[in-house]
């Protein structure tokens, strides 16, 4: 799901003077007033949680990224499985979306590079400065040296409640004077003033001022360097503008960008562990139905969760021409089991708030659409609903927006056959007649056989296939399928069938070689738990 997004750096920390909460609030306001979504550092206290709770109880989408050494012990922070709280700052406010219509969706990173990364790129509208420490500091400043360098072209606007940013303005005059920065780089932040009394309205400010600099910045025409990696050195050339293509010739090549390009993937969770993917290999034009097929653990939903963007990979990765993770992925739209996990929907909302909560009311055609395919009842109260319910719920908040790349991670595998049925051919028309991409990872082949156009099979964190296989198979490709079909199966029940047991034979292989062997072991020897249990074993005084 895309909506119009704007970060907001601050403190963790409450800070001395009560204006500076009641400005974070003031400006939470005016963000989901404006129908944006915030983006934030995920902290559950002081300024972050005052701005996200505010975005909240109007409704308001949030969007929280953290390290995930700072997601710690439950209480307040939306980021685990249960509500878990930030470590960093102190103060009173806590962060409590069980209590509000707003939605919250928290991303996890391993570090605070990757947490700037990935707020950065999924701010489109720009990013606004709250009074806040070092952390806060940095992310302004980096975020301003990006504009200079030409990474992105985003306004930094900072709230100045009584003069808490008026140090940097006088800093950044003096490099000014003294030759370090132009006259144009003197313009990338812009303050808008505040004095602690009133504080009231200073969010819609912030907002105006926010559309304002983004007309400047647009008429600035780009920073020092070429970034998108085509010019030979990468310095822009004088007059670098005027050889941009229009953007009729630029509509010409769209089809020519591949919606999807994974060029020798190799990708670690962790990196004493063995990687989860390697050399992966996916190019996909737009308008494809592609299949991953593979068995548990393959890497299908790591494959999946890396081209949405939730996790920093490889940067040859593309979506649509764009590095998934470092730029912002509008037009992606990745649904995953994870969700129904979240407590936030299991919460007493009604059906109906939630849609519009996400921008139903701007969808309305889709949504109605949607609501009828996946027969879901807009007085349902989340909490109160079945899992496949809930999951219907999802897919229509999901689908309704339109977008160009659909990412699914098994997430028809709890609906009803008819309401399953009604959805692939809702899908299969959205790729037609809308020329939109959909890769989908699932086990349930049954009523697939005409859906996909091409499919690509993962074998132990690999894609066996420099290419993805048409489907049905042409002749071309018709030697990389297993060669004798079941005729009693559907064909694409048969191939991957065959598949699976194939994978299954390679994986004990591989693993006899590391001395590993699955399901029961034959062993004489008793071990220490075993003594243990079978002396106190309490299934004999438990009622099944
Ligand atoms: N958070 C994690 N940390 C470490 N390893 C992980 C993590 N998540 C997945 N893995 C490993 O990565 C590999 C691929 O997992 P992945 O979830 O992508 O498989 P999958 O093909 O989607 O499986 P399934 O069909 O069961 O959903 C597995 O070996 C798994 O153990």
């Amino acid at each position: 799901m895309t909506q119009d997004s704007i970060c907001v750096f601050c403190g963790s920390s409450p800070g001395k003077n009560p204006a500076y909460i009641e400005a974070a609030r003031d400006l939470g306001e005016a963000i989901a007033k404006n129908s944006w979504r915030l983006v934030y550092g995920g902290g559950a206290r002081g300024c972050m949680s005052a701005v996200s709770q505010s975005v909240l109880e109007q409704g308001g989408q949030v969007l929280g990224v953290i390290p995930k050494v700072m997601v710690n012990k439950p209480n307040g922070h939306p980021g685990g499985p249960a509500a878990t709280k930030s470590q960093e700052g102190s103060g009173p406010e806590l962060l409590r979306p069980e209590a509000t219509s707003g939605t919250v969706e928290t991303i996890l990173v391993s570090s605070m590079h990757e947490r700037k990364a990935k707020m950065a790129a999924e701010s489109n509208l720009g990013f606004v400065g709250l009074p806040g420490g070092y952390g806060t500091f940095e992310e302004v400043l980096e975020m301003v040296t990006w504009v200079q360098l030409g990474i992105h072209s985003k306004p930094m606007v900072l709230l100045n409640i009584n003069g808490f940013w008026s140090p940097l303005k006088q800093q950044v005059d003096l490099a000014f004077e003294e030759g370090f920065i132009s006259e144009a780089g003197r313009n990338l932040i812009a303050f808008v003033d505040v004095s602690a009394d009133q504080v009231e309205g200073s969010g819609q400010r912030v907002v105006e001022a926010v559309l304002k600099m983004q007309e400047e910045l647009a008429k600035r025409g780009g920073g020092y360097w070429d970034w998108s990696g085509k010019g030979a050195s990468g310095v822009k050339s004088k007059g670098a503008e005027e050889e941009m293509p229009s953007s009729e010739k630029v509509g010409n090549q769209v089809d020519e960008v591949l919606a999807v390009e994974v060029p020798d993937l190799t990708f670690s969770f962790n990196p004493e562990l063995p990687p989860a993917l390697q050399n992966c290999n996916l190019n996909l034009k737009r308008g494809s139905r592609c299949l991953l097929v593979g068995a548990n653990g393959a890497g299908k939903s790591t494959l999946l969760r890396l081209l949405a963007g939730k996790r920093l990979c490889d940067s040859k990765v593309r979506v649509f021409g764009k590095d998934v993770f470092r730029e912002s992925q509008r037009g992606t739209t990745y649904l995953g089991t994870e969700w129904a996990m979240n407590p936030v929907v299991r919460s007493d909302i009604v059906v109906s708030h939630f849609l519009d909560s996400v921008g139903g009311y701007r969808h309305k055609e889709r949504r109605d659409k949607l609501l009828n395919i996946l027969d879901v009842d807009l007085d349902w109260h989340m909490h109160a609903i079945s899992d496949g319910e809930r999951r219907r719920v999802q897919l229509c908040m999901g689908l309704m927006e339109p977008w160009d790349l659909l990412l699914l991670d098994e997430v028809t595998v709890d609906l009803d056959v008819q309401v399953r049925a009604d959805l692939l051919e809702f899908l299969m028309n959205e790729t037609i007649e809308r020329n939109a991409t959909i890769i989908y990872a699932t086990h349930i082949f049954d009523g697939l056989q005409s859906f996909p156009t091409h499919i690509c099979h993962m074998r132990l964190g690999t894609t066996l296939t420099k290419d993805h296989i048409s489907w049905p198979p042409n002749e071309a490709n018709q030697h990389l399928l297993p060669s004798s079909p079941d005729e009693n199966l559907s064909p694409l029940l048969s191939v991957s069938l065959a598949w699976l047991r194939e994978d299954r034979i390679v994986r004990q292989e591989e693993e006899k070689k590391m001395g590993r062997k699955r399901g029961a072991k034959l062993s004489t020897v008793t071990t220490d738990s075993e003594k243990f249990f079978s002396k106190y074993d309490y299934s004999q005084t438990v009622t099944r």
